[in-house]
């Protein structure tokens, strides 16, 4: 199956089973979570009219030209008198504008006499350096719509409106099942044949940026009954991830558990690293199997996992749509998958890893993105390829 039709099959799943309920939490949790709710504007901002510069307001229309007498002096934070005719009010950044002027001259164009007077020795124009109240938004405006992932800027939008609570999707429980009878965990002697369990923590890391509430259900042995007790046991997570284990190798069960007592909805797709990629449920409940090479976990989840659980998080926009890049490399073989090739930019270029095995998770550290090649091409230097930036699937 072809990787779109893959990404949507699994989005149509995804609508089908949303994490539809909610919670309220403090601004300050909800870095991460998704909006359950509109962030919509309680009040205009800025809320009144204010001085973007160090300087004097006054009114145009009520000026000849004269040298100004200063009537008041307007900081941030307070609250000043409507502007006496026939002066001007000292003011800094941020401070409101006295009602009655218009505009606001900067200090560094005004010339303060003797007699303390302002002259000012520039033309002046109405509406200059004021920000005007409403300018960014007005009351009732919605600011951000329900399905908007909280980021930073997010979270600073938020509190700039005084949003000190927000309504967000509840975190996902996303299970993590590392199979494979070779894996041990760092911290301990590795024995002849045995490797570090790296999926692990590659997959909770993510997940947890994700905003998914984690359960780490181990490591699992290539076993088909303790695959099918593992999977029973975890009957009340949102969804199932596992690793390895979906391969066509006499130790990969995770399949067949699925066709026992589920069933296999996906298997087998045209992506590199990536074939066996597994979708199905087990129970009623959804599971996905990642491939085991830990560059095929990290191009399974990125393209296919992370976008279903954005989904069903309500978010619209679940993949980084990544940009055109010219080639600084040739591809001669075509495939019959699409390969994402772990690259960098350099000169403006896309240059590859060396070693694209799908056991090198060293290659995805090298690079800063994801190079798609379509299935049945070869590329000379200088053909265009999309680049998608890892930084912005990881986010
Ligand atoms: N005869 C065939 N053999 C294989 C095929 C095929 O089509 N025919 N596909 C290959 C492809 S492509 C992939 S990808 C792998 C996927 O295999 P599995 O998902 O079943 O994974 P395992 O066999 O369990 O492990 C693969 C590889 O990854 C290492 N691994 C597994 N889990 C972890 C972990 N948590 N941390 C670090 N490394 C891990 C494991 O030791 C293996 O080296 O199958 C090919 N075979
Ligand atoms: O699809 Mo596998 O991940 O090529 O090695
Ligand atoms: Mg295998």
């Amino acid at each position: 199956m072809p990787v779109e039709d893959a990404l949507a099959r699994l989005l149509a799943l995804a609508e089908g089973a949303p994490i539809s309920t909610c919670e309220r939490v403090a601004l300050a949790e909800a870095d991460g979570r998704v909006l359950a709710e509109p962030l919509v504007a309680g009040l205009d901002l800025p809320p009144w009219d204010n001085s973007a510069m160090d300087g004097y307001a006054l009114c145009l229309a009520d000026w000849q030209g004269e040298p100004l007498p200063v009537s008041q002096r307007v900081l941030a934070g307070s609250a000043p008198q409507p502007l006496q005719p026939g002066t001007c009010a000292r003011i800094f950044t941020g401070a409101p504008l006295p009602a009655g002027a218009d505009l606001v001259e900067m200090q560094e164009n005004a010339e303060v006499l003797a007699d303390g007077r302002v002259r000012f020795l520039e033309p002046l124009k109405t509406g200059q350096n004021v920000r005007p109240r409403g300018q960014e938004t007005r009351t009732g405006e919605t600011v951000l719509p329900a399905g908007t992932r909280l980021g930073p800027i997010e979270m600073g939008l938020c509190a700039s409106l005084g949003a000190a609570e927000l309504v967000v999707r509840r975190r996902p429980v996303v299970a993590v099942i590392s199979t494979g009878d070779e894996l041990v965990p760092p911290g301990q002697p590795l024995g002849p044949g045995q490797i570090y369990n790296s999926n692990r923590s590659l997959l909770i890391a993510w997940l947890k940026r994700l905003g998914c509430a984690v359960l780490d259900a181990g490591i699992l042995a290539d076993d088909l009954e303790l695959t099918r007790k593992a999977l029973a046991e975890l009957a009340d997570v949102d969804l199932i991830l596992s690793t390895g284990g979906v391969s066509v190798g006499e130790a990969d069960f995770l399949g067949v558990a699925l066709r026992e007592e589920g069933e296999l909805a996906l298997w087998k797709l045209a992506i590199k690293p990536g074939k066996p990629l597994t979708f199905g449920h087990f129970r009623g409940v959804p599971v996905i199997g990642l491939p085991g090479n830990p560059a095929s976990t990290l191009v399974t989840f990125g393209l296919l996992a992370r976008p279903y659980l954005l989904r069903r998080l309500g978010v619209e926009e679940v993949q980084p749509l990544g940009f055109a890049v010219p080639a600084g490399f040739t591809w001669r073989k075509p495939g019959n998958r699409r390969e994402y090739l772990r690259a960098r930019l350099e000169n403006g270029r896309a240059v590859i890893y060396p070693n694209q095995s799908s056991g090198v998770l060293r290659s995805a550290a090298w690079a800063e993105g994801l190079v798609e090649v379509l299935e049945g091409t070869t590329l000379a230097e200088g053909d265009t390829l999309r680049f998608i930036p890892l930084s912005e699937l990881q986010a």
